[in-house]
């Protein structure tokens, strides 16, 4: 049995698909939780059974970085105390300290709950909570205020003050009413100090579906098309952005959030995890949006990274037994994995990464003389964006190794290294993220695997392929063969009406594969469509004499 501080992992282990269950020693049972640090490859006569000692050690990525004002990011929660630890303040913090930003308290209320409801409510004088906000606020840098909690209507006056009196880079509210079980938190005076102070001074509220209808005096919200509509009447009492989220709409196998920023509505779509572990996700997923806005996000990135982490989050503690109600909490903390925190990619996925993708070929370099680490430094040298390691016949060993070396010289020029195919080797070695294909490791378990933060790209031929690549999580569409090609048999291909087809439905960005020179490079990028972000080549890099002369051409042609 594992101890403290290593975890046994045992698993049939196929190199395209790693299929773990994990014994985790901090709960005592089984857990899908990839903590990956360092892996003991064990291999048995028997292939089935595989054993990998992962040994876990808490990272310095857990730690808080300094924005570039030299500050660390800092959100301040005032919410209620919930005693089971799944919502209010307790979600906040662990929220906060998993997305790696400092959270202070203010609370509002104690209440005694579990996970078969509330039992009792304690509010918080508001003098007390006035006492709280001016300790915090007089003395600390604080960059965002989410609120939670607000049981009455002198809470919402006191904070309205102090947020005049101390202003903040932003304001989160979830505009919390009524919990899990469905007690009442907040009566209806609340809603008077939402519309006529809390509200116009709102960067971001969050109801889920009942809020929204409260919000609105109660009409009923039975659709998406509903939930547009209320996004945009919330949008009118103030808030310069609103989510309703749909996660209780009836009906519905995605998790389907409207998001309205004052012009553009954009849906959220998450497939819905089974499991009745989901109590505090609310309050979760406003503080990891006010999180990622601390760190400095755009709004719109900071409610796409909140409600990624929550959906990878629910999935890894579906099963997690916690208490005897019907709602239990979840865990926050998947991301104990190793990243080194002074070489590690330190944003999340920059679309216009994909603007000049260089994609390896081990054929290509044996048949020049040269390491992988050698053309890829000189396609990073020459201005490649973001660089794929497709290594199709290399050892699992010289490959690792590789890509090791291939990470650091990428680190070194900030262009992100994927890996082609191999999850495993992607984990191996911290890559920045995978590409995968139609048939290889499905992307919705790539996501599991890898956890939010890496990059991973899905190979599309068509509009349907493109719109299960957005539900599973993807961050980008390798689109083609544009052209016919060489480098890859039997590649069916999709020429430039094929490409616009898949651009014009996809969700994501899109970068073009497939017979892509200096010849035709300006003809795909200029399709006109905007998620076109760039162009991926393999033959024309490396299959030339001077890797680094046929990138910075290419480079000049396609910026
Ligand atoms: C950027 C990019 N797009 C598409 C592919 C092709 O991936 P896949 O379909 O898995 O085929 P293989 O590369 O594995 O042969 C890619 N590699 N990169
Ligand atoms: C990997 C891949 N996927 C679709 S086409 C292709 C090969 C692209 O290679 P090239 O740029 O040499 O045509
Ligand atoms: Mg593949």
């Amino acid at each position: 049995m594992a101890s403290t501080e290593s975890l046994l992992l045992c698993c049939p282990f196929d190199y395209g698909g790693a299929r773990v269950s994990q014994v985790a020693p901090c709960f005592g049972r089984s857990l899908r939780f990839p903590i990956w640090n360092s892996v003991h490859i064990n291999t048995d006569s028997n292939p089935k059974n595989y054993r990998l000692r992962v040994k876990v050690q808490m990272q310095s990525n857990m730690m808080m970085k300094p924005n570039s004002d030299n500050k660390i990011p800092h959100v301040l929660t005032v919410a209620g105390s919930d005693s089971g630890g799944g919502a209010g303040i307790q979600a906040d913090l662990k929220a906060c300290a998993a997305r790696r930003v400092y959270c202070s308290t203010v609370v509002t209320a104690v209440t005694a709950q579990n996970t078969v409801g509330v039992q009792g409510v304690n509010i918080v004088p508001e003098d007390f909570v006035a006492e709280q906000l001016q300790s915090v606020l007089s003395d600390m840098h604080v960059d965002v205020v989410k609120t939670g909690m607000l049981p009455s209507l002198n809470i919402v006056k006191v904070l309205c003050q102090n947020l005049r009196k101390f202003p903040v880079k932003a304001l989160v509210v979830d505009p919390v009413m009524k919990s899990t079980s469905g007690d009442v938190l907040a009566g209806p005076s609340v809603l008077t100090g939402f519309l006529e102070e809390l509200l116009p001074m709102t960067d971001i509220v969050t109801p889920n579906i009942k809020e929204a209808s409260v919000l609105l005096g109660g009409v009923p919200l039975k659709s998406v098309s509903d939930m547009r509509t209320a996004a945009k009447l919330i949008h009118d009492l103030g808030p310069r952005n609103v989510l309703v989220k749909g996660g209780d709409l009836p009906d519905s196998s995605d998790a389907i959030d409207v998001f309205f920023d004052g012009e553009e509505f954009y849906e959220l779509c998450s497939p819905r995890v089974n499991t009745r572990n989901t109590h505090g996700t609310g309050c979760t997923l406003a503080s990891c949006i006010s999180a990622e806005l601390a760190k400095g996000s755009s709004m719109l990135s900071a409610v796409k990274t909140a409600k990624h982490f929550i959906e990878v989050a629910l999935d890894y503690s579906r099963d997690m037994a916690m208490g005897n109600g019907a709602q239990g909490p979840f865990d926050h903390f998947l991301e104990l994995k190793n990243i080194n925190q002074s070489s590690s990619r330190q944003t999340r996925f920059n679309p216009n990464d994909l603007l000049l993708y260089a994609v390896t070929d081990s054929t290509m370099n044996r048949k020049w003389g040269r390491s992988i680490a050698e053309a890829v430094k000189a396609a990073v040298e020459g201005g490649a964006t973001i660089v794929q390691l497709r290594e199709k016949d290399a050892e699992t060993r010289d490959f690792l190794d590789a890509a090791k070396v291939c990470l650091e010289i990428c680190r070194s020029y900030g262009v992100p290294l994927l890996i082609n195919d191999r999850l495993d080797v992607a984990l191996a070695c911290d890559a920045d993220g995978v590409h995968v294909g139609q048939s290889d490791m499905p992307a919705r378990l790539a996501r599991t695997l890898l956890g939010p933060e890496k990059i991973i790209g899905v190979s599309c031929k068509t509009p349907e392929q493109a719109h299960q690549a957005w539900i599973d999580g993807a961050d980008y569409i390798g689109c083609g063969g544009v052209y016919p090609t060489n480098t890859k048999a039997n590649n069916r291909t999709i020429g430039l009406d094929g490409l616009k087809e898949v651009c014009q439905v996809s969700r994501l960005p899109v970068v073009a594969i497939g017979g892509i020179g200096l010849s035709n490079a300006r003809a795909v990028m200029e399709i006109g469509e905007p998620n076109l972000k760039g162009v991926a080549v393999v033959s024309t890099l490396f299959d030339r004499e001077c890797i680094l002369t046929e990138t910075r051409n290419l480079h000049a042609l396609v910026s």
